[in-house]
């Protein structure tokens, strides 16, 4: 089960630059989802992340493809604030492309997706007035999608279990380990639960 952090609404450079390096080896992918960041500002902290050793292929952008093939990395995510899926793949047709969506009918307007965001699946602070898919409509809509697609929204490490059973690739959080006290005693708790999928 891959393991996704996003960096919270209210994230600073400096905080990322300090917490993420003490991260890096207990997770699979990155997402920079800073679209209050200015281009060269995101340009400067993956710079930063790279001086540190943190592995290109762990780092995707959201929203920005232009910046993904500057840098040379690999992966993007397109959701509300990005250009259209169909106009990203035809320009950028050599980059693993992810789509961000909430229904089956996002999905499949982006067919050709590398691999699809689900969400949100649980109640989730980040969308307070908006009811959760929930497991029993999130299998209904994998079942029916061939790409890997990762759960959004209100994961907690006790839902692990339940959403590998039910047929997704990997989970992403952004609230509980970056935001927390503890960030690395939170990340644990999701690698253990993880750990026992294979028990
Ligand atoms: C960024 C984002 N997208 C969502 C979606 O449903 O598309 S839910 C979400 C925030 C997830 O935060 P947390 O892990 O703290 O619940």
């Amino acid at each position: 089960m891959r393991l996704h952090l996003i960096t919270p609404e209210n994230s600073s450079f400096q905080t990322l630059l300090t917490t993420i390096p003490l991260l890096q080896q207990d997770f699979d992918m990155l997402h920079l989802r800073l679209h209050y960041f200015s281009d060269q500002k995101l340009l400067s902290l993956v710079k930063e992340l790279r001086n540190q050793s943190f592995p290109d292929s762990k780092l995707l952008l959201h929203d920005r493809p232009h910046l993904v093939a500057e840098l040379g990395l690999s992966h993007v995510q397109i959701g509300f604030r990005s250009p259209r899926f169909e106009v990203v793949k035809k320009r950028y047709p050599f980059l693993k492309i992810g789509v961000s969506v909430h229904s089956l009918r996002e999905m499949e307007q982006a067919k050709e997706a590398d691999f699809f965001m689900l969400g949100h699946i649980y109640q989730t602070a980040s969308k307070p007035n908006k009811q959760p898919l929930g497991e029993k409509e999130a299998e209904q809509i994998i079942e029916t999608i061939n790409q890997p697609v990762i759960a959004i929204g209100g994961i907690q490490p006790a839902h692990i279990t339940p959403l590998h059973q039910i047929g997704f690739h990997g989970v992403a959080v952004m609230g509980g380990v970056l935001n927390m006290d503890k960030p690395v005693e939170a990340l644990a708790s999701y690698n253990r639960a993880r750990r026992e999928l294979n028990v």
